[in-house]
């Protein structure tokens, strides 16, 4: 299980969105956090930057929708060029009519937990998603710290995975850096986001490659 590590270009200057994620050029794909002020206290970019920034990112891009009423809007990433479309259990009306629609539009689709959510209830929906989101904080903002109470959902949602026999990813996101992401990998986390630990590192190319060299070694184990 080869880490994949995603930065979030929250933590990035919103002025030079083309240069932090040509900055970001050797990461597996750019996280791009979509808030809308309603479901989280923060508001981010919509779907026109968006769209730019697909078609001017160096890697994948991976939508983070953190936004009311997914069921309308998340298809139109997926048609703006996202590599995988990720939002909300706990605002989606039908999350598995939405997962065939993001699929059928040729996107990856994740559906996100946030910390309090369980997973139970989305074991038996394995096959309907390419990739399980378990927030690592509370959504909204980047720069918290990881919540460790995440870690027993992980490994039960990558249990889940294992036993189904499917390729289901799953993917943290707040509060990873070089001090937490050996839980996480260890837990069953195979995709990693992180916004200001790579974004705030001396060497942006350098930080992406510690993290991966870190979640690598603990799978090793
Ligand atoms: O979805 C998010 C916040 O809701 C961000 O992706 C996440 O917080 C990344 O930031 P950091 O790594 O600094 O915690
Ligand atoms: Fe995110």
């Amino acid at each position: 299980m080869a880490a994949l590590i995603a930065p979030s270009i929250l933590s990035a200057d919103f002025a030079n969105l083309e240069r932090d994620l040509n900055a970001i050029s050797t990461a597996d794909y750019a996280h791009v956090d979509v808030m809308d002020n309603h479901f989280v206290p923060n508001l981010t970019l919509g779907l026109p930057v968006f769209e730019r920034l697909a078609q001017v990112s160096p890697v994948p891009i991976d939508a983070h929708l953190m936004i009311e009423d997914p069921d309308r809007w998340a298809p139109a990433y997926a048609e703006a060029g996202a590599a995988s479309v990720t939002f909300h259990a706990e605002a989606a009306a039908a999350p598995v009519r939405l997962a065939r629609e993001l699929r059928r539009l040729g996107a990856r689709a994740g559906l996100a937990l946030r910390p309090a959510t369980p997973v139970e209830p989305f074991l038996d929906l394995l096959a309907e998603v390419d990739m399980i989101l378990v927030m690592t904080v509370e959504p909204g903002f980047g720069g918290q710290s990881f919540i460790e109470g995440t870690l027993p959902k992980i490994r039960r949602a990558r249990e889940a995975v294992s036993a189904s026999g499917l390729d289901v990813w799953i993917q943290v996101d707040g509060g990873v850096s070089r001090s937490t992401i050996e839980r996480a990998a260890d837990a069953g986390a195979n995709v990693f986001v992180a916004g200001s630990a790579v974004y705030g590192a001396e060497s942006v190319p350098g930080e992406i490659e510690a993290l991966r060299a870190l979640a690598d070694a603990a799978h090793a184990h």
